[in-house]
């Protein structure tokens, strides 16, 4: 793709600008769902923006948007100042990382710790698999592993299969990070593992977030650490952006005046029972 920048990216911070995005699903049928309604969002460099939102808000369905699962119906993406509205989802990959709920997604079973590395450097456009991997790659690929703390440096040759969910998902998010991309996506990365992994899995992603300053959102069932992680909180609500906070405003509200404000919007108590369940 060309290097087709927008005014805006030259003038401003941006690295993601979502505007107007329209996505229905089975349109024109009974079962028709608008489910990103005319929504706009900007992302700074470097920012860490947490989504909260009831069942159904469109959360996955704006990170699918992103990463081009589907086109929009109307709207447009900008990223890093190019136009990837219409630009594959193979190619997207490229310059986007996701990291998704299910440990199993992500990272390939009957291979080794070793080759879903290589194979993840070589999408990124680096020399991986298929290439002979050099000492120099693999000590690499070891060292990166290293200073995530959990050992795995020491397992390259392991079959990922035979992992436990949350070094599945170290394993994916050096995938994602090792040649950094220009937005991180978190979908609820730790919500399937046990607290004490999922804390730290939680700090690793916030260490690897930092050390390269990555523009990143994070989709998150837990209110308190969606208010306590990143620098900025969004809410969603029925396809749309219905709260945005800034850390500031964020450092001075509690949990329950985040719920008074989501009811004062929608004139409805939250509806997320896992929400709840973890306030
Ligand atoms: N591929 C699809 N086909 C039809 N409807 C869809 C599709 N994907 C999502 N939807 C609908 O769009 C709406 C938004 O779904 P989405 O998964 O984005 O919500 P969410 O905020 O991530 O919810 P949750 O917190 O429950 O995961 C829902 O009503 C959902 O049923």
């Amino acid at each position: 793709m060309g290097k087709a920048m927008t005014d805006n990216a030259v003038t401003d911070n941006a690295m993601l600008k979502i505007n107007s995005a329209v996505k229905v699903f089975a349109k024109g049928t009974p079962n028709e769902h608008v489910a990103l309604d005319s929504l706009n969002l900007t992302l700074n460099k470097g920012d860490f923006v947490t989504i909260v939102g009831s069942n159904g808000a469109g959360k996955s369905t704006l990170f699918n948007a992103i990463c081009g699962t589907f086109l929009l119906d109307s709207g447009s993406i900008i990223l890093d100042g190019d136009d990837i509205t219409y630009m594959k989802e193979h190619k997207r990959s490229h310059v986007i990382g996701r990291v998704f709920q299910d440990p199993m997604k992500g990272t390939a079973p009957g291979m080794t710790i070793e080759e879903n590395i290589a194979l993840a450097y070589s999408r990124a456009g680096k020399p991986g698999l298929g290439f002979a991997l050099n000492k120099k790659d693999k000590e690499f690929f070891r060292n990166a592993l290293a200073d995530f703390g959990m050992g795995l440096e020491d397992r390259m040759k392991t079959k990922v299969g035979l992992l436990s969910g949350g070094q599945r998902q170290v394993v994916t998010l050096l995938m994602c990070t090792l040649v950094p991309p220009k937005v991180l996506l978190l979908d609820e990365h730790t919500a399937a593992l046990d607290p004490a992994t999922a804390e730290k899995v939680m700090e690793i992603t916030q260490n690897v977030v930092k050390k390269y300053n990555l523009t990143t959102m994070m989709i998150t069932h837990n209110l308190k650490s969606a208010m306590e992680t990143g620098n900025r909180t969004i809410m969603m609500d029925s396809g749309n952006i219905i709260l945005d906070i800034d850390e500031q405003s964020r450092k001075a509200m509690s949990l329950d005046d985040l719920l008074k404000m989501y009811s004062a919007k929608t004139r409805q108590d939250f509806d997320n029972d896992r929400m709840l369940l973890t306030r």
